[in-house]
C-alpha cells in the first residue's frame, strides 16, 4: 500500500496555507490516514534531516522546521510518492512549475512551505518518526474509491 509522509512547514501554517495544500491533496483523490499540529522537538526534526547533517544550511533547516508548529500528515493512493512530489514541485521555488504548491506558493528555498517523502524507503521511516503506529488510518475505505480509480484492488484505496 502506498504511503507518504507529508508536512506543511511552520511558514505554510503562519501564513494560512493549510487548508489550501489539504485541498489540493483531497481533490486529486488522495486519502488522508493521519494529522497533527505539533511544534517538533529539535532531536526529531535533526533526524528527519539527518542526510544533510554537516552540510552548512543544516542548523538553519533544523531551526526553521521547529520554528513553529508543522501539519504532520500520512496521504496514501496510487504512486502516492511520486505524485506528491510532482505537485509539491522542485526544492528550490525558482525552478518549481506553476500550478504546483511551491510554483504557486513560495518563493524561497529556506522558506519552501511544504516536505514531502521522496521515496516509498523515505516515506516508511519518515512516517515511523513522526507516528505512532495507533495514529495512522490506512485501513480505511474511502467512499469515492470507484469513482477516482478504474480498479479497486489492493493497490488502490
Ligand atoms: N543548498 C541548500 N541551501 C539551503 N537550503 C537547502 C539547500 N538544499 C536544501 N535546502 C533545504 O533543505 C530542505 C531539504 O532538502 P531536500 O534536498 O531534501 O529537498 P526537498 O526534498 O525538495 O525538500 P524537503 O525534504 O523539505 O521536502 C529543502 O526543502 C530546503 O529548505
Amino acid at each position: 500500500m502506498g504511503l507518504t509522509f507529508i508536512a506543511i512547514k511552520p511558514d505554510g501554517v503562519h501564513r494560512g496555507l493549510v487548508g489550501e495544500i489539504i485541498a489540493r491533496f483531497e481533490k486529486r483523490g488522495l486519502k488522508l490516514c493521519a494529522l497533527k499540529v505539533v511544534v517538533p522537538e529539535k532531536a526529531i526534526a535533526e533526524k528527519h534531516y539527518e542526510e544533510h547533517a554537516g552540510k552548512p544550511f543544516y542548523p538553519g533547516l533544523v531551526d526553521y522546521l521547529c520554528s513553529g508548529p508543522i501539519v504532520a500528515m500520512v496521504w496514501s493512493g496510487k504512486d502516492v510518492v511520486a505524485v506528491t512530489r510532482k505537485m509539491i514541485g522542485a526544492t528550490k521555488p525558482a525552478q518549481s512549475e506553476p500550478g504546483t504548491i511551491r510554483g504557486d506558493l513560495a518563493l524561497d528555498m529556506g522558506r519552501n512551505v511544504i516536505h514531502g517523502s521522496d521515496s516509498d524507503d523515505s516515506a516508511q521511516r519518515e512516517i515511523k518518526l513522526w507516528f505512532k503506529e495507533e495514529e495512522v488510518c490506512s485501513k480505511y475505505v474511502k467512499a469515492d474509491r470507484m469513482w477516482v480509480y478504474e480498479v479497486t484492488d489492493e493497490h488502490t484505496h
